[in-house]
């Protein structure tokens, strides 16, 4: 049989042996509500449906469903010169992109790592760290000045309400964040008024997400494109849906638009199921949900985005080893007591491990929480990281599985971005197998759906947006609610 499509990865071959009865009896229960089953993921699939299209009413419901006020679809014949910012969970880009025509682009772009402080600072050390970044990045690569202030798309990657393509309000902080002053309020005049205070020639024309602005980006690049997808810090989804199939907009769009008009949707599914009625949380989710600065909030985000695997492997193993006396006895685990010690990168590391003795994994251990590992326990922390990363990979399709089903694509390219899709080993093969499981797909047929690398939704989306609004704009066209 010629199955096409990635491949589940390879379980490690070594055996438990040599680990004693107690631990096995604790992995076998955390392999119970760790494994999602095809069954589930087939309900969750349905319940997320019905969410998409909850949210899109006027009643509202969990998942916010916002339109991004994106109401063309990209040629790839856009061009011009154009600025934009990224402020992700982790880091903060500054891009450059020259928009070629014929799907082609070219790209500047530097990264600053957001300090961590930044979570908790105030508003105006967060702008002011912004306009900073783009006061240096303007310096460096416009040493001459510049003749007009040059036109930037502002990609905020948080859950931001718009009545029109240059507005934006926070809902609400997610990934940990928690600065005060910001939610409720629109982020680009705060923005705006920072670059001002630092005479930068720049000009906020659109404010973007950083998912609308991969699936725009990725169908500037791609017609197949049928939504962008983010798997980082934060989990999210964006797709295009038509004018007439969003009920909370009827009587609020202008002339200029028809029912089939189409409109830019992020989703900002991160908040799936807040009424826990079909996601299998574990005590460990609800333990990290409890003590998040928003709990109640971004539900299925904290099961499988970056922000939170390394966090929900170290609940588990400060519980096998201070309540259960099972592991690393005698060990100092101070460091481990740590709230959010361990980043996404910690699991991904211990599941790249090629060897059997997981000497990687003791090295990692030692050297970052100062904790000596025998070989049994390293081979327990192997499956710890291999089942929370398979339960990230399967949960994390539904929401493809639900958009493409509710829009009845029968084919997709689902365009990808974020350092978890990039970067967790045997996330791409998982997600690919989670989308077999959910649609019974034949096994000797190409996956008919399928999850692609992006392009840079956060730079080059931002700027084919805002060549859009631009062009919109030039033809007296709305770009937001009638007035
Ligand atoms: N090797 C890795 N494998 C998987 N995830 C990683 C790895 N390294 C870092 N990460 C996680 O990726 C997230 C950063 O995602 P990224 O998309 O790069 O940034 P942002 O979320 O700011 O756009 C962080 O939560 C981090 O824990
Ligand atoms: O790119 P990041 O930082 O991982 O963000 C992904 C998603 O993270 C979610 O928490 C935000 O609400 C979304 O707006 C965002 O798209």
């Amino acid at each position: 049989m010629v199955r096409l499509g990635p491949k589940a990865p390879q379980h490690r071959k070594g055996t438990f042996t040599d680990v004693p009865q107690g631990l096995l009896e604790e992995i076998s229960h955390l392999e119970q509500i760790l494994t999602v089953p095809a069954s589930k993921l087939q309900e969750i699939t349905k319940h997320f449906i019905t969410e998409l299209d909850k949210g899109l009413s006027k009643k509202g419901g969990n998942i916010p469903m916002i339109p991004g006020w994106v109401l063309d679809f990209p040629t790839g014949s856009e061009t011009g010169d154009y600025l934009a910012i990224d402020l992700g969970g982790t880091n903060l880009r500054v891009v450059l992109v020259k928009l070629l025509g014929n799907s082609k682009f070219d790209t500047t772009q530097s990264k600053y790592a957001l300090p961590k402080h930044m979570r908790t600072a105030t508003a105006d050390e967060l702008w002011g760290f912004i306009a900073e970044c783009l006061q240096k990045f303007v310096h460096e690569f416009f040493p001459e000045g510049v003749s007009a202030p040059l036109p930037l798309g502002f990609t905020f990657s948080y859950p931001a309400s718009q009545d029109n393509i240059t507005q934006g309000i926070l809902q609400r902080w997610t990934k940990g964040f928690d600065i005060d002053g910001v939610e409720g309020k629109d982020v680009v005049p705060m923005l705006q008024t920072a670059i001002e205070k630092l005479n930068v020639p720049v000009k906020v024309v659109a404010l973007i997400n950083d998912t609308t602005g991969t699936l725009v980006a990725s169908m500037y690049a791609d017609v197949e494109t049928k939504m962008g997808l983010i798997f980082g810090t934060g989990v999210n989804g964006a797709y295009y849906d038509t004018c007439g199939d969003i009920p909370k907009l009827e009587g609020r769009l202008c002339d200029d638009v028809s029912n089939d008009t189409p409109m830019a949707i992020n989703c900002e599914y991160g908040s799936f199921d807040n009424e826990h009625l079909v996601l299998p949380r574990t005590k460990y989710d609800l333990q990290i949900d409890a003590e998040s600065p928003r709990p109640g909030q971004q539900s299925f985000e904290k099961m499988i985005s970056g922000y939170y695997l390394g966090e929900v492997l170290r609940l588990i193993l400060l519980e096998l080893a201070d309540e259960k006396k099972l592991i690393f006895a005698g060990q100092d685990l101070k460091k481990m007591h740590e709230p959010f010690v361990m980043d996404t990168s910690f699991p991904a590391k211990i599941e790249e491990d090629p060897f059997e003795n997981l000497s990687d994994v003791q090295d990692l251990f030692d050297e970052k929480l100062g904790i000596q590992t025998t070989v049994p326990e390293r081979k327990v922390i192997r499956r710890l990281a291999e089942l929370i990363g398979e339960r990230s990979s399967r949960l994390s399709v539904c929401g493809i599985a639900a958009i493409c089903q509710k829009r009845g694509y029968k084919t997709a390219h689902c365009a990808a971005d974020g350092s978890v899709y990039q970067k967790y080993p045997g996330f791409k093969e998982r997600a690919a197998q989670g989308l077999r499981d959910i649609f019974g797909w034949a096994d000797n047929e190409e996956d008919p759906i399928v999850i692609v690398p992006a392009e840079d939704g956060s730079g080059v989306g931002a700027a084919v947006i805002a060549a859009l609004t631009e062009k919109r704009l030039d033809q007296g066209k709305s770009v937001g609610v009638k007035i």
